[in-house]
Parts: C-alpha cells; structure tokens; sequence
C-alpha cells in the first residue's frame, strides 16, 4: 500500500526558554543548517548561540503561540487533515526537528500496512538547510530501521504551474481593497556559502545580477535561482509592473554574508523613501511561523511605521487554503494512479 510522510521544519514543544534551547540545538547543530566542520559548530552553537538566543527566541515564540501549540505544528496538522479528505490512503505528519520525528512519521505509516512511500518535505524551493537535509535523514533511516520501504520524494514544486496560480490567486485574494504601492516578496535567507556549495557545476553561481537568470543546470539546485523565479512568475501572472514588487531576504543569523537584499533594511529603505502602504508575501514558507508572525507581521511593521510608513499588509502563507489542499492533494493522487 501507498502512503504519504509531509515534512515541515518543526518547533520547540513550548514557548519556555528550556524547550526552545533543546529545538536550537538540535537544528543549529545540523551540518547542512550551520555547514561549518563539528569543532567549531559546536563552539559556536553550544558554547556562544545556545547561551543567548534560546531566552530572546523564546519571548518571540511566546508572543504568537497558539492556545493549541506553534502555529507551524497546528498549521501543518490541519494540512494534513485537509489532504486526507482528499485520498484514501493515509497521510502522516512529521518535522524535520523537534518531537514529531519522521522516524516516527515513517512507523506510523508501516504500521498501516505501508510499503511506498511519497516523502513529501514542505518546500517550494530547494535548499541545502531545508529539503536535503530531509532527504538526506530519510535515506539514512530507510537503510538502519525501514530497509523494505520504497520511497520516492517530491522535488522542489517553486516552478510549476498550478502552485504559481494557487498562490498568486491567494495574493490577489489577500490584496484585494489593499491597493499597496509595493509588494516585497521576502524568503528566509541562507548564507552565501550554502548557494556556492551547492552548484553542480563548480563555477555558475556568482550571486550577483546576471547568474540567477541565465539558465543553468545549476538552477535545480540554486535556492536564489528557485526565489527569484517564484517572484518572477507570480509577477507575470498577476501582472504587476515592473518597480512595484521587490524580492528580499529575512532572518539572517550570525556575520558571513547571506542573500542580500535583506527584507529588514529593504522595509526600512522603502519606508524612507516615501512608500505609504506596502504588502509583505512570504513563499519561501507554506506554514505561518515564528519568522512570519513575529518577524514580518510584528517587527516588520513596527520597522515600516517607524519610517514613516502607513498602511502594511503581511499576506498570510498557504496554510490550509482551500485551493492549495486540493493542488496537494491532486499531486498526490496522480502519484497514488501512477504504475
Ligand atoms: C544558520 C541558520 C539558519 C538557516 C541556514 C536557516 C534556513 C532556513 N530556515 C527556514 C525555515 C524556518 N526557519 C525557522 C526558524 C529559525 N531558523 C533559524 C536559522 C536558520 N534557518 C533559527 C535560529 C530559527 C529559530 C528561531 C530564531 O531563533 O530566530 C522557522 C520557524 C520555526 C517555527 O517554529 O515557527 C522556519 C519555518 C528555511 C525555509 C530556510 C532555508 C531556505
Ligand atoms: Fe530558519
Ligand atoms: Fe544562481
């Protein structure tokens, strides 16, 4: 039988400073989330991050906790909920960090009767800190716990289609009335390094204005290349005009260079120079989250106000919508007819 595992980033168990220290260190200390050699990652997060953050982290959590849990455990729950309405076989839920393992996520499935399975990791675009992890994780569980499973996963979904009209319609949706002058497109960030590391071809990826849209088989890899075109669909398909929408890039940790422009001093700029009233997209996450609650919706706003700004629209992921639970769901059911 056929099942299906979505794997989103996870959370801390609770907003308190003791659990999300337990969540950092298990994500931060993922070599493909801080890339540097063990030694110095674990100085680095256990000896300078895990001493600080987990007490400021926590006080954001706790700012947009629901009274059912993190929004992003709740939001990927009702997902799941929603695509199971859709298909007969089963749908498991698990996070790549934190207590819904996806060692767990896969037992449940065999113990369903499972042999194949669709892994699924939560990701428009591809990124070395989000969906290979993932992939990489599952293979290595696959071979120590379920060497009979058959798993196949879903790529990187950033280009096609039918995702590029769920969710410009969800825009166009959460934009209507709003008029705004700009619209920022801003995705979480990644170092540098990351974009570099994972160039297939060794020497395609400069980072600057011309690589991202000069094709490339380094695109299938290229989280920078993979943002920048879900702008650029969307752009085209509810034809915004050129000099009214900007891509950007949040959440920046640490002193190495990450993508650039960043989305906090981009609001900052755009408020400066006179911009009333914005709207902010965030597709590089499906799931609301900590980073779009609290970092966009709470301290973006407060940045846009502070310089000027008036009116600022944060246009909700895609959660549980109506139209991206069937576009899942239709995946998911071409999978199930195929062979
Ligand atoms: C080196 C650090 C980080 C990289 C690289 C990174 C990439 C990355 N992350 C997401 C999605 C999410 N990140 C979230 C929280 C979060 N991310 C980092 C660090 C890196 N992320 C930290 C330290 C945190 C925790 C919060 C904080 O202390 O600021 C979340 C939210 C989780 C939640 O519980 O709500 C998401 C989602 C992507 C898509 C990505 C690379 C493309
Ligand atoms: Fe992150
Ligand atoms: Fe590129």
């Amino acid at each position: 039988m056929k099942g299906v595992l979505l794997v989103n980033l996870g959370s801390p168990d609770s907003p308190n400073p003791k659990d999300v220290k337990k969540y950092l260190g298990e994500f931060l200390m993922d070599e493909r989330v801080i890339d540097i050699p063990y030694p110095a990652r674990a100085a680095l997060v256990k000896g300078i991050i895990l001493k600080t953050r987990p007490k400021a982290s926590a006080a954001a959590y706790k700012k947009i906790w629901w009274e059912e849990g993190s929004p992003l455990i709740v939001i990927s729950e009702r997902l799941q909920k929603g695509i199971q309405q859709h298909t007969d076989i089963p749908i498991a839920l698990a996070m790549r960090y934190g207590s819904m393992t996806i060692k767990k996520g896969l037992q449940e499935l065999v113990d369903k009767g499972v042999d194949e399975v669709l892994l699924f990791p939560l990701y428009p675009q591809f990124a070395m800190a989000t969906t290979e992890t993932i992939t990489v994780l599952v293979d290595e569980l696959q071979k120590e716990f379920f060497p009979n499973l058959k798993i196949e996963s879903v790529p990187a979904f950033y280009n096609k289609p039918d995702y590029i009209e769920v969710l410009s319609n969800s825009i166009q949706f959460h934009l209507k009335d709003k008029n705004p002058e700009h619209i920022l497109f801003s995705y979480h960030g990644v170092p540098e390094r990351h974009i570099r590391k994972r160039d297939v071809t060794k020497s395609h990826c400069k980072i600057d204005g011309s690589c991202c849209v000069t094709p490339s088989k380094a695109h299938e890899f290229c989280y920078r290349h993979q943002c920048l075109e879900v702008t650029r669909l969307v752009a085209e398909k509810l034809q915004l005009k050129e000099g009214t929408y900007l891509t950007s890039f949040q959440s920046r940790l640490g002193f190495d260079p990450w993508l650039q422009p960043y989305t906090d001093r981009t609001i900052e700029r755009m408020g400066k120079q006179g911009t009333k009233n914005m709207a902010i997209v965030t597709p590089a996450f499906v799931s609301d989250c900590l980073e779009t609650l609290e970092e966009i919706a709470m301290e973006g706003e407060e940045i846009f106000h502070e310089m000027g700004g008036e009116e600022f629209t944060t246009i909700p992921c895609l959660n549980d919508d109506k139209e991206f639970v069937e576009l899942l769901s239709k995946w998911i059911n071409t999978w199930v007819s195929k062979n």
